[in-house]
């Protein structure tokens, strides 16, 4: 480790459970928690998706002490390029929510949403369009090798198609069957051996997130391990959370493609002051939480309170998140 473990009991003295209210539903919710936590170098942020298990959480929390007992890498730059995040909306819905996102020119659009049609996805990539000279998709692993070349071939030029399908092996096959690059996220940072995608030549385009991949000099090593196109991008983090992520694209030994980091737009209020793009750039800052940022309920607390002490004693026995945040 770059520090040693924390107690936890100094984990809990300035724990903080947040629960922040989201404009639309995106991956099926509609309020995202979060536990903050204060160290000597900051705060830091724990916030693994509710459904995830302890072993992949610990992770998270590796992210959000070293942001707290480390800080952030030097900076080789001091504005990072984002893109707009459109959630599988309706293609009417596309304009307002582009327009919440500070001057980008690229946009991250969800598509492959259980329960809607190609048809859905191509009026909302259109829609996108022609507001945007940039469009990306996302279709978060939910395709077969035949519906994503289809959808491909249907929706025309695309920057790339981030995790068409969900193994490494249908990535492959898109890949060889397209002339679109394709992006792999899931494949990375849910994966036991996240450059195993890389290996396989499965991807042109690398999503790397800090929380899930367990912080940002992690992400710079593994970063620097591949030589495919990097973007960093949030996992729906608070302005804490993003903080690091900000600060992660800003440390890159180049500068990176727009960055998924627009996500603060998606929160009707946020710990503290949200990372909002201007001219489609965010600068990197360091982040305390407001006082009057929305609390979760009691009940919500002692959940995460309980979640943070069972990934605090999987970092203190042997989990690969806590054996080093380089490991
Ligand atoms: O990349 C972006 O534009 C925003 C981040 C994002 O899409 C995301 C946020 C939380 C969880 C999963 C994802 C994803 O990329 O699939
Ligand atoms: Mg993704």
């Amino acid at each position: 480790m770059l520090f040693d473990l924390p107690g936890i009991d100094d984990l809990l003295d300035t724990a903080i459970v947040v629960a922040l209210p989201m404009r639309e539903r995106f991956r099926g919710i509609s309020v995202r928690e979060a536990l903050l936590v204060r160290g000597p170098a900051g705060w830091g942020e724990f916030a693994p998706f509710v459904e995830y298990d302890d072993a992949e959480a610990a992770w998270w929390l590796a992210a959000g002490l070293e942001a707290a007992w480390v800080g952030p890498p030097p900076a080789r730059r001091d504005r990072v390029p984002v893109n707009a995040t459109v959630p599988a909306v309706p293609a009417d819905d596309v304009a307002d929510i582009v327009a919440r996102f500070g001057g980008v020119r690229t946009a991250k659009v969800k598509v492959a949403e259980p329960g809607q049609s190609l048809d859905d996805d191509l009026a909302r990539v259109a829609a996108v369009r022609q507001l945007l000279p940039h469009v990306r998709v996302d279709a978060n692993g939910r395709w077969t090798v035949e519906q994503a070349v289809e959808a491909i071939g249907a929706l025309g030029a695309l920057q790339y198609v981030e995790q068409p399908c969900a193994t490494i092996d249908e990535l492959a096959r898109v890949r060889a069957a397209v002339d679109t690059p394709i992006a792999a996220d899931e494949s990375i940072r849910r994966a036991d051996d996240p450059l195993r995608v890389v290996r396989a030549g499965a991807a042109d385009v690398a999503v790397l997130k800090v929380a899930p991949l367990g912080g940002m000099r992690r992400v710079l090593r593994l970063a620097e391990q591949i030589d495919l196109t990097v973007v960093i991008s949030s996992a729906l983090d608070t302005a804490v959370g993003m903080s690091a992520g900000v600060a992660t694209a800003a440390a890159l030994p180049v500068t990176p493609p727009a960055c998924g980091l627009g996500t603060g737009s998606m929160f009707t209020a946020d710990v503290a002051a949200p990372f909002v793009a201007v001219d489609g750039m965010l600068t990197p800052r360091v982040v305390e939480p407001d006082p009057v940022t929305p609390s979760a309920t009691a009940d919500r607390r002692a959940w995460w309170v309980e979640r943070l002490r069972r990934c605090h004693a999987l970092l203190a026995h042997h989990h690969p998140a806590g054996q080093g945040l380089v490991c």
